[in-house]
Parts: structure tokens; C-alpha cells; sequence
């Protein structure tokens, strides 16, 4: 039988401690390959804005929905905030495949475990940094945390280190070492799935909207 779309663009799941340069690697990736991509869209219970559509911008779902998909494990990642619920449905993961295009899931630890329990056949890439030592310093190099949230993210580096330890978790590891070695082994690894599914011409070229993990940041 001839695959289904969802079989031909399994999406990737990219995981590894904060700063270990996912998004740096990932908007390099996004750059060289456009339309090749997508973003799954966010359900919120939060109300739309001016100029949002369901389906586009965000799924907008009662809170009662919200809850009920959750209990029936229809979410690979939410989280409350300001008093809204946020999540990333498996489902809309599935409509990217769908639509042709390969979605990559930017995920910590809790979410690549719960992508492991549903029947996305997701492939598994660990981002790892070449130390401890050097994640520290680069996560101060970006100047985007206090030293609270150094801390913090340096403790869960650990934990998300010694998950990538355990076997058979991960399909691939980049230790991002160098910059542009670390990005030629993701993208291919990425890129492979693709070519081993068959070609995508004929895919109608569109625009995709950033969709990161909803993490820690
Ligand atoms: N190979 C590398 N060598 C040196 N610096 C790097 C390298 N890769 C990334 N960096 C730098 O390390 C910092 C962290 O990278 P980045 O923000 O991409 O991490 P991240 O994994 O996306 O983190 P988060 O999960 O918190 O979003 C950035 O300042 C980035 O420029």
C-alpha cells in the first residue's frame, strides 16, 4: 500500500537543554529550506484578537473543550498562562503532515515522552551541548537570563543529559560543538526522512508560522 502523508513526513522531534542552540539551529534550517516546513497550530482558551482566525493563528477552544481534550491525552504539551490554557495537539501536528510539509517539534523532555505515547512515529534528535561548562557560558554569552534562571536551566540540563543517555530514546545526537558541523548533521538527519519517504515535489509552496515548544522560556 502506498504510504499516507502522515507516513511520508514524520515529524521531528528537537530536543536538548536550553541553550544548547536549538533555535539557532533550527532558523538556519527553516532559512535554507523554506515551504519544506511547518508550524502546527496552538489551541488556547484565550479569546481571539482582532484580525486572528481559528485554524490559522490558533485553535480557540472553551475551557471546558480545552480540559476535556487533555484528559483524552489529545495534547503533547500544554501549560497555563495569565489564567489561559496553551497547548500543542497531536492532531495539529498530524494536519502539517497532511498538508505535505514536516513539522518539527522544539520540545523538552516531559514532551518528547509524550510524543513516545502517541502515534505520531515521530523521529527523535538530541541537541547536545559539548559540556556543562560550555552551556553555562553560553547561556550567559545570550544575555537573555537572570542568574536565577541560569541556575535553573543548568540544573534541567542535567536531567535532560542523562535522558538522552538512555537507550533507544533518540534516533540521533548532535553535539553542537562547532556551529556549522552541528548544522550539517542536523539537517541531514532531518532532510533523510524526507528523501527516504519519496519526493515532495508538487507540494504547494506556502508560508509557515513559527511554532516553538512551550517550554520553559
Ligand atoms: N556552536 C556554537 N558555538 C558557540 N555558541 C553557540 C553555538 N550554538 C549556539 N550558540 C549560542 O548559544 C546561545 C544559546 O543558543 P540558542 O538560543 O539557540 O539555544 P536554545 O537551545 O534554543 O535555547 P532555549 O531552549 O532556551 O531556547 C546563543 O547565544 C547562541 O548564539
Amino acid at each position: 500500500m502506498a504510504p499516507t502523508a502522515v507516513e511520508k513526513n514524520r515529524p521531528v522531534v528537537v530536543s536538548g537543554p536550553s541553550g544548547a542552540g536549538k533555535s539557532t539551529l533550527l532558523k538556519r534550517l527553516f532559512a535554507a529550506h523554506p515551504n519544506v516546513f511547518g508550524f502546527s497550530v496552538s489551541h488556547t482558551t484565550r479569546s481571539p484578537r482582532a484580525g486572528e482566525q481559528h485554524g490559522r493563528d490558533y485553535y480557540f477552544a472553551t475551557k471546558d473543550d480545552f480540559l476535556k481534550l487533555v484528559d483524552e491525552g489529545g495534547f503533547i504539551e500544554h501549560a497555563q498562562f495569565g489564567g489561559n490554557y496553551y497547548g500543542t495537539s497531536v492532531q495539529a501536528v498530524k494536519n502539517i503532515a497532511e498538508n505535505g510539509q514536516i513539522c518539527i517539534l522544539d520540545i523538552e523532555m516531559e514532551g518528547v515522552k509524550q510524543v513516545k505515547k502517541t502515534d505520531l512515529n515521530a523521529r527523535f534528535l538530541f541537541l547536545s551541548p559539548p559540556s556543562l561548562e560550555e552551556l553555562e557560558k553560553r547561556l550567559r554569552g545570550r544575555g537573555t537570563e537572570t542568574e536565577e534562571s541560569i541556575q535553573k536551566r543548568l540544573k534541567q540540563a542535567e536531567n535532560e543529559m542523562a535522558f538522552s543517555k538512555v537507550e533507544g530514546v533518540h534516533d540521533k545526537i548532535v553535539v553542537n560543538d562547532d556551529l556549522d558541523a552541528a548544522y550539517t548533521e542536523l539537517e541531514e538527519f532531518i532532510l533523510e526522512g524526507r528523501h527516504g519517504a519519496g519526493s515532495l515535489l508538487g507540494v504547494e509552496e506556502r508560508g509557515g508560522k513559527v511554532v516553538a515548544g512551550m517550554g520553559d522560556s
